[in-house]
């Protein structure tokens, strides 16, 4: 028996079933490579803990709202749980299933002593005021407060989450426990035990995952982002910095391209200044997905899942995809683009950067000391050239892409640690 993905009427299908058939379509090809017996399989197919919960919301005119909220511990066998909180509208249960047993993979693929956890709450960020989003996000936490701690299950920022969000987790739990615990999440301010290099982290990752797939200097390699928050804005500023061409960017809003190359810190500015990259003045306007499609050497998505699918795949013209967002590829995509012979670094391994920076602010707080900006520099550069490395190999020694030798290496050690806990019957 191969690990089940449920059959959907694809019409019904909403993006988070899509991803969590994605994910299970790739432990499923893992575990055939490694030939995992049926009972393993399904253990790694099934989430350790699924809580869903409804969050009232008091609104400022005085109306109260209901949302759905969730966290999912994916797997615990190699440590504690460990994944960011996505808020966003179309977050459901499936999707944050598919999200934290990405994050399961992922930390073990980077050898980081955790298991997977997501959580997320269905809900549009943007429409709120702040005063709600704290009273929105300390009666989540409330919700799932049995099962997070610092030794137990390590939220961080995802989608419509950031250092303010996890600044009111750190609160809402300290005041539960009735001292500080900084180390229940990660991705927090400076101020309450953040770590330098942590705001940065999953987009240098993503620099130095492309640097290393180029293989050759990124002077004048052409960009284009999909995506312009925390992790597609630096992404482009760091690749930028480094020398190559970015010359199309993203957001919900719209698209801009400049074939000459964009300037990514004035860039940046007119998005804070403005709130979105739409109507840049040093850029033409572009259709979303044409900017899939343009005729770059480097495609960074960096926004949600199911971006790349077998429609827009045949048009993809990038040689490289590096994968800044979680599953922004299908599986028929992937099959599609690997016959087209472009490579792709797997999400797995090219967002490793934001969780190994969590892993290190973690360390941090749990030795309540603090490293150099260069020191965390050095160790997220080590882990991610480690981990590129052991992927290129094992691709090249089992005639598999990028995206299945890291599934076949993370899935592998979280099998290996089930087995030796003798956990699994
Ligand atoms: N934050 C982190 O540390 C990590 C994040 N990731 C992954 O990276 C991805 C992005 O996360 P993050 O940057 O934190 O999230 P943010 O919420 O900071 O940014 C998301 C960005 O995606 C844009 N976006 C959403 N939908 C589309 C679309 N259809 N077309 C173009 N742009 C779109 C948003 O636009 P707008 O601003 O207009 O809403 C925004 O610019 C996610 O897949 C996340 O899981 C992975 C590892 C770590
Ligand atoms: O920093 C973390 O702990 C998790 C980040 C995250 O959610 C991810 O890698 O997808």
């Amino acid at each position: 028996m191969s690990v089940m993905v449920p059959s959907r009427t694809p019409a019904l299908i909403t993006p988070g079933q899509q991803a969590l058939d994605s994910a299970l379509h790739q432990l499923g090809q893992a575990a055939e490579e490694l030939g995992l017996d049926d009972g393993l399989r399904t253990m790694l197919a099934t989430p350790r803990r699924s809580l869903t919960v409804s969050v009232p919301v008091r609104r400022e005119d005085g109306s109260l709202d209901v949302v759905q909220g969730f966290r999912v511990q994916h797997n615990v066998s190699r440590g504690p749980a460990k994944g960011g909180i996505r808020f966003h509208p179309s977050t459901d249960i499936h999707e944050v299933t598919a999200l934290a047993m990405w994050m399961t993979w992922k930390c073990a693929l980077v050898g980081i002593p955790y298991g997977g956890a997501k959580g997320g709450v269905s809900v549009d960020p943007t429409v709120l005021s702040t005063r709600e989003l704290e009273r929105l996000t300390r009666r989540y936490v409330n919700e799932i407060l049995p099962l997070i701690g610092p030794e137990k299950d390590i939220p961080a920022p995802d989608v419509g989450t950031d250092e303010q969000t996890m600044a009111w987790i750190m609160d809402t739990y300290s005041v539960n426990a009735g001292y500080s615990v900084p180390g229940v999440v990660t991705g927090k301010p400076m101020t309450l035990g953040g770590s330098l290099g942590r705001t940065g982290a999953t987009s240098r990752g993503v620099q130095i995952a492309t640097l290393t797939a180029l293989g050759r200097s990124p002077e004048g390699v052409t960009v284009a982002v999909q995506g312009f928050g925390k992790v597609g804005a630096l992404a482009a500023q760091y690749l930028a910095d480094a020398g190559a061409r970015v010359v199309a960017v993203s957001d919900v809003s719209g698209a801009v391209h400049n074939s000459s190359g964009l300037d990514v810190a004035d860039l940046r500015a007119w998005v804070t200044e403005t709130g979105s990259v739409a109507g840049y003045r040093h850029a033409d306007a572009l259709a979303h997905d044409e900017l899939l499609e343009l005729d770059v050497d480097v495609l960074v998505p960096a926004a949600l899942e199911g971006a790349i699918t077998a429609s827009n795949a045949p048009h993809v013209r990038a040689r490289l995809i590096v994968e800044g967002a979680n599953g922004p590829t299908t599986p028929e995509a992937d099959e599609i683009l690997a016959a087209q012979g472009t490579t792709i670094v797997p999400d797995i391994l090219a967002n490793a950067g934001g969780v190994i920076v969590s892993y290190l602010e973690w360390v941090q707080n749990m030795q309540a000391y603090s490293w150099s900006a260069s020191e965390v520099e050095v160790r997220l550069r080590d882990l991610m050239e480690g981990a590129f490395s052991e992927v290129k190999s094992v691709a090249a020694a089992r005639g598999l892409t990028l995206r299945q030798a890291a599934h076949v290496i993370g899935v592998g050690r979280v099998a290996e640690a089930h087995q030796m806990r003798g956990l699994y019957p």
